[in-house]
């Protein structure tokens, strides 16, 4: 083992394959090569450096002499690192890639590994007319792999080999080279295409595509199989040809075989800043029929759905070749007018073009209606079915491409339009069924109430009566999360409100008679109607997650419109040591939040304030809730629930809905109301003195 090339430095240590991209990343033509799309480097790609003279050789293999093709002032680049390689195993690569070039052209005296070849004359193209010298060839260090790329912009042939296809270099079952394949030049006169015939201008013009858009494109035909005719559409590039496309009668299309893909139509829009791609050469020529030569056809359809693989690199993005042929063009415009077909695969093609051109500067086009229910397919329809200016008007009103996350306001004006005639009900909150609260508060669905209140304040009994008004008014059905109460006394509570009669007659019923036997059974129908109960059957304590999981089946199995988690520290509040007490309550509302937004489902949650030091009297602020300011900083509405205790000052059974955030001006503002508890049957009464602040 011994070091070669010790001088260089270009490669990084894992190439030993290649290909022609890597090759296009050190271009020496650079102005010719501007990666505006994905570019997946293979090797960093470095300023090249123009010799005449190879350095100095460090091996047995020279420097390539400098009469490569016949050209004598070959410029080689030597792109070399020290490469720890067994002699025979270099010298096996070499020989089995001196044999794969010389196979597809190229002189194998250019195999020196480690070393770029510019100014070669390209044995695909012979440099054209002019024997451009326009060829660049990479030999990989190891000897084991060559690249090359032609920068002609008619030829553009590249392609890459391998010594040994990742074979062991001493097994003599060497792979069978496949050549990569060469893109054939066609010349006019070889087609034999002839002027469109009466038949066929007449078939064109009763697609309302004139005689002058057919000449100006080069439409023309071609006979085969003795008598029959296809139409012919040349794809040319810089007016040179390309490829052909034919069509027969019957709508069956071929192309020339083995010639490049490119847009039909690719000269027009050169240097537009408004680029139109349409699905079939038949829309192009609409399009100029509307007005607008700036537009090209993608030239084999559209794929039956969109890929959900990632973008393959471009030279192994086959199918979408004609794009990237392009790049210039379409990097230069500013807008690209998406106007494929408006069925599945048209839209799959518009995703596709879409995501490779980079969705921000596309544009799509919604085909108007034909008739009173189907819609226009394509350009050519739109043409034949509504004329020219229909045509142009689709084009005028093509829109921004949709892009995952970003909209503008006409994408929720259906919603707004709602909101506006309150068609969806609620949306400007129901009633609390509490007169003098309705100016305060009112239930708006989707969104996240924060009840507080010192203990015993009556937070959870002033819910309950809510939630029962909110069933009368509205039918609303809910689901109760209230890992305090036991089952049976919440019931209790539950029924005392909606029978309007205590429970039973001892003790707290004052003499009031208790609900009957029959309240009693269909109350508890009209329980298990309107509730339905979030509860873990174990001792375990339930986190947010698993509560907005079952509210979520609630929703769905039930159609509930409220939930209700009472309260906030009977839940289970684990959370990583690397985050605070303030960051988990932030990320626990977000998801409460997220919950009451996508199922249009209010949320009551209840939270204790902190020990109150010095406490007064006074209900507590929103502020005072323990764990974090964010409770106030996120909830929709915010609510203090109190009572007074002193007899001194007032009805110690008067209760005071202190109203201290209202996010949405239309579902209330900020105030008390005051309520009248009514201890033996748990409702709660108006009382006719309340102030807004
Ligand atoms: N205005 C009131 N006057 C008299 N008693 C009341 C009043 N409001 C509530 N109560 C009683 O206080 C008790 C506690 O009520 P509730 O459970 O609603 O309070 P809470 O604020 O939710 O308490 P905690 O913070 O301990 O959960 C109940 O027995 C209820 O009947």
């Amino acid at each position: 083992m011994r070091f070669r090339y010790p001088h260089a430095v270009t490669f990084p240590s894992k190439l030993s394959t290649m290909n022609a991209q890597a090759l296009s990343n050190s271009t020496p033509f650079p102005n010719l090569i501007k990666p505006l799309f994905h570019t997946h480097h293979f090797f960093q790609p470095k300023r090249p450096f123009f010799t005449v003279f190879c350095s100095k050789a460090t091996s047995k293999y020279p420097p390539s002499p400098l009469k490569i093709n016949g050209y004598h002032s070959t410029s080689i680049v030597k792109a070399t690192r020290p490469v720890c390689l067994d002699e025979s195993v270099l010298d096996a690569n070499i020989d089995a890639l001196k044999r794969k070039l010389e196979v597809i052209g190229m002189d194998a005296e250019i195999c020196v590994p480690g070393h770029q070849y510019n100014h070669l004359l390209c044995p695909e193209c012979q440099g054209g007319e002019t024997g451009e010298r326009t060829f660049a060839v990479i030999i990989a260090p190891d000897g084991g792999s060559a690249a090359w790329k032609c920068f002609r912009a008619k030829c553009g042939w590249k392609g890459s080999t391998q010594a040994f296809a990742g074979r062991n270099p001493y097994s003599t079952a060497m792979t069978q080279f496949i050549p990569a394949k060469k893109k054939r030049e066609i010349k006019e006169d070889d087609l034999q295409l002839e002027p469109l015939c009466t038949e066929l201008v007449g078939y064109f013009s009763e697609r309302l595509i004139s005689n002058k858009t057919l000449k100006r494109n080069g439409v023309k035909q071609k006979k085969y199989k003795d008598d029959q005719i296809a139409i012919a559409f040349p794809y040319r590039r810089n007016g040179a040809l390309i490829s052909c496309k034919y069509r027969d009668i019957n709508k069956k299309f071929w192309q020339e075989s083995d010639t490049e893909k490119i847009f039909y139509g690719l000269d027009d829009i050169v240097g537009e800043s408004d680029v139109i791609i349409v699905e079939g050469e038949m829309d192009k020529l609409a399009m100029e029929e509307a007005g607008f030569r700036n537009c090209v056809s993608v030239p084999d359809g559209a794929p039956p759905s969109v890929s959900s693989k990632d973008l393959p690199p471009e030279d192994k993005d086959t199918k979408y070749q004609y794009l990237w042929n392009c790049k210039d063009e379409i990097k230069q415009a500013s807008r690209i007018i998406i106007a494929t077909d408006g069925d599945p695969p048209g839209q799959a093609l518009a995703e596709e073009l879409a995501r490779r051109i980079g969705k921000e500067k596309c544009w799509r086009v919604r085909w108007p209606k034909k008739g009173k229910l189907d819609d226009c397919k394509d350009a050519n329809e739109v043409l034949m079915y509504l004329g020219p200016d229909a045509l142009k008007e689709a084009i005028e009103k093509a829109e921004l491409y949709p892009i995952r996350g970003l909209f503008n306001f006409r994408d929720y004006f259906d919603e707004l339009d709602a909101y506006y005639h309150r068609t969806l009900g609620y949306d400007i909150g129901l009633s609390t069924g509490w007169n003098n609260l309705n100016g305060l508060y009112n239930v708006v669905p989707g969104e996240l109430t924060i009840v507080t209140g010192i203990p015993n304040s009556g937070k959870s009994e002033w819910i309950d009566a809510l939630l029962c008004n909110l069933n009368q008014i509205a039918g609303w059905k809910f689901a109760l999360c209230s890992m305090e109460n036991k089952v049976r006394e919440h019931a209790r509570k539950l029924l005392e409100k909606h029978v309007r009669k205590p429970f039973f007659t001892d003790r707290y019923a004052e003499d009031v008679e208790r609900m009957s036997l029959e309240e009693y059974e269909q109350g508890k129908l009209w329980l298990n109607d309107t509730f339905h109960l979030i509860r873990c059957e174990d001792d375990a304590l339930p986190n947010i997650k698993w509560v907005l999981d079952l509210a979520k089946a609630a929703v769905l199995r039930h159609g509930v419109r409220g939930l209700v988690i009472d309260p906030y520290n009977e839940l289970d509040h684990q959370r990583s040591p690397h985050q605070t007490e303030t960051e988990y309550v932030s990320q626990m509302l977000t998801l409460i939040k997220r919950f009451a937004q996508h199922h249009g489902c209010h949320v009551w949650f209840v939270a204790h304030p902190r020990q109150l030091q010095n406490w007064t009297g006074s209900p507590p602020n929103l502020y005072d809730i323990s764990g974090s300011a964010h409770f106030i900083n996120k909830c929709d509405n915010g609510i203090v629930i109190h009572r007074n205790r002193d007899p001194e000052v007032g009805p110690i059974d008067q209760v005071k809905v202190c109203v201290r955030k209202v996010r949405n001006k239309v579902a209330g503002t900020i105030g008390d109301a005051d309520l009248l508890y009514n201890r033996v049957t748990g409702e709660y009464m108006e009382v006719e003195n309340d102030t807004k602040k």
